[in-house]
């Protein structure tokens, strides 16, 4: 396969090179006869960020053609396209991998997105490239050559053994983003919605790995895109080693919760290969004093994600009030917690992020993009290791309320992982008021999280936050 091979679809001809300005359905559109077709079938995709306000518009960001080595059967088209949200006032870039065919088989039905009516494509099914095992192959086999293909570039470490003829199958996981497992051997994840700027996801594990840390799947292979005007460019996929066999954290704590067996040991070595983990970044990437004025910001950022939660989830403002004592406690015990370094963090930190393989029990961490919502700048940005710690707590409360285990099982696994975190991280040991406040926080993202994805599961978040709430109304300690 050549580098910077040029398009052969022609409805990609005129649009490689980064779009034109953002416009509404009546301005220039540079793919018109997808556009419709996409504007219904975007916004009904899990990983879709914009639902809930139209999409008016599109316009080409980047645009290749992943061929086939003999140039006989059609490619992959590679597609960065900016979705125009205007009532939401958004122009998210969406990542699209779409496949082209004159006779659908009938395998691959559920993956068509539709066949414009007019244009070069006219008539002809265009689809879910990801579905198809041959276009999924294709994109393996071009992450195992480093180099261009127009805007696109691919590169991989050169140590890392990835085979030819892998099979591949597509993850049917509710996902933020699509992942593609190749002979239970690497999984590649695709990033959906793109911007300048390395994904923490590569960042931080190619750090890890190359520190010698192995509590998470090295990444083997990546690609890229160039950003227009001189942005950084945008991380679009990961190949990492697939742990087969493995099950997650959350999985295995509502297995246990079941049947009513103990998962103790298994928090205490969770919050152990966190530790590790944590040390490892420190060691691997540059870390900051956690100063005065840094930990005014951390406290005004949380004040102001609270303001806007309770917008969003009106069931949140009577508590408003007492959760901001959280906050400000930070400020006014700066004198403690100003003596403490922040680092790098996973910074979305949960149960479902950590696999335990069957064969050996150990733990990994996953996912290390942080939460989606927030701007890649502040995901890169160093924060205290609480952050992470008051993720996995909070997670084991969700599991007991899940699990109808009530509260004695989450404050044992809570201890036990943070026993684990003491013994794999000695030294001053977590800040009380630090976990506070992060704690409050992660229970206030995940109110609105529930609100907009999963409203039935709304009360479990809301029930910590008016615990949260008494303990800041019954005392100032933590
Ligand atoms: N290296 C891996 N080995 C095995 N399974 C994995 C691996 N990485 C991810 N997974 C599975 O894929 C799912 C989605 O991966 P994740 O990175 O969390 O994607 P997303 O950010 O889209 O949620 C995980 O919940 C896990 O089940
Ligand atoms: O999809 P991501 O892994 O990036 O994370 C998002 O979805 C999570 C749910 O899948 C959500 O986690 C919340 O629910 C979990 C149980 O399903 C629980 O273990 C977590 O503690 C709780 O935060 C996460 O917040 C969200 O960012």
């Amino acid at each position: 396969m050549s580098d910077a091979a040029p398009p052969r679809h022609e409805a990609l001809h005129r649009t490689a090179s980064p779009g034109p300005p953002p416009s509404g359905p009546s301005g220039p559109e540079p793919l018109p006869s997808l556009a419709p077709l996409l504007a219904q079938w975007l916004p009904r995709q899990r990983w879709f960020a914009g639902k809930g306000s139209p999409v008016t518009g599109f316009t080409l960001v980047t645009a290749a053609e992943i061929l086939p080595p003999t140039g006989t059967a059609p490619g992959l088209l590679h597609l960065l396209v900016r979705a125009h949200q205007p009532a939401a006032g958004t122009d998210d870039c969406y990542q699209l991998l779409l496949g082209v065919q004159d006779l659908l088989p009938h395998r691959l039905a559920p993956a068509l997105i539709g066949r414009p009516d007019d244009g070069p494509l006219r008539g002809r099914a265009v689809y879910e490239a990801l579905a198809d095992p041959r276009l999924a192959a294709l994109l393996l086999e071009r992450l195992r050559v480093p180099g261009r293909l127009g805007p696109l570039r691919f590169g991989r470490e050169p140590d890392a053994e990835i085979p030819t003829g892998l099979v591949p199958r597509p993850l049917d996981a509710e996902q933020s983003n699509s992942s593609v497992v190749y002979g239970d051997t690497y999984i590649l994840k695709l990033f959906r919605r793109v911007g300048p700027g390395i994904n923490p996801d590569l960042e931080l594990p190619r750090a890890l790995a190359r520190s010698g840390c192995t509590r998470v799947p090295a990444p083997a292979a990546w690609f890229e895109a160039d950003a227009p005007e001189g942005d950084e460019p945008m991380t679009l996929g990961i190949l990492q080693p697939y742990l087969a066999g493995s099950a997650d954290g959350w999985q295995l704590a509502l297995g246990a919760l079941a049947v009513r067996a103990d998962f103790t040991a298994s928090a205490r070595a969770l919050g152990h290969a966190t530790a590790e983990v944590h040390h490892a970044l420190a060691t691997a990437l540059p870390t900051t004093v956690l100063h005065h004025e840094r930990l005014r910001r951390i406290a005004d950022a949380m004040h102001r994600r609270l303001d806007a939660a309770a917008e969003v989830v009106p069931a949140l403002r009577p508590y408003r009030h007492a959760l901001r004592a959280a906050y400000d406690e930070l400020t006014a015990h700066q004198a403690a917690v100003t003596t403490r370094r922040a680092q790098r963090v996973h910074g979305d930190l949960h149960l479902g992020q950590a696999l335990r393989t069957a064969a050996d029990g150990r733990w990994s961490l996953i996912d290390f993009e942080g939460e989606p919502a927030r701007p890649l700048a502040e995901r890169r940005r160093p924060q205290p290791v609480e952050q992470d710690v008051a993720g996995m707590l909070r997670s084991f409360d969700y599991a007991a309320a899940v699990g109808r285990a009530g509260g004695t099982w989450a404050a044992r696994a809570r201890e036990a992982f943070r026993e684990g975190y003491a013994a794999g991280r000695p030294g001053p040991g977590e800040d009380p008021w630090l976990l506070r406040a992060h704690e409050t926080d992660k229970a206030v993202y995940e109110v609105v999280y529930e609100a907009r994805h999963r409203p039935d599961w709304l009360p479990v978040p809301l029930a910590a936050i008016a615990r949260l709430a008494a303990r800041a109304d019954g005392a100032a300690r933590p």
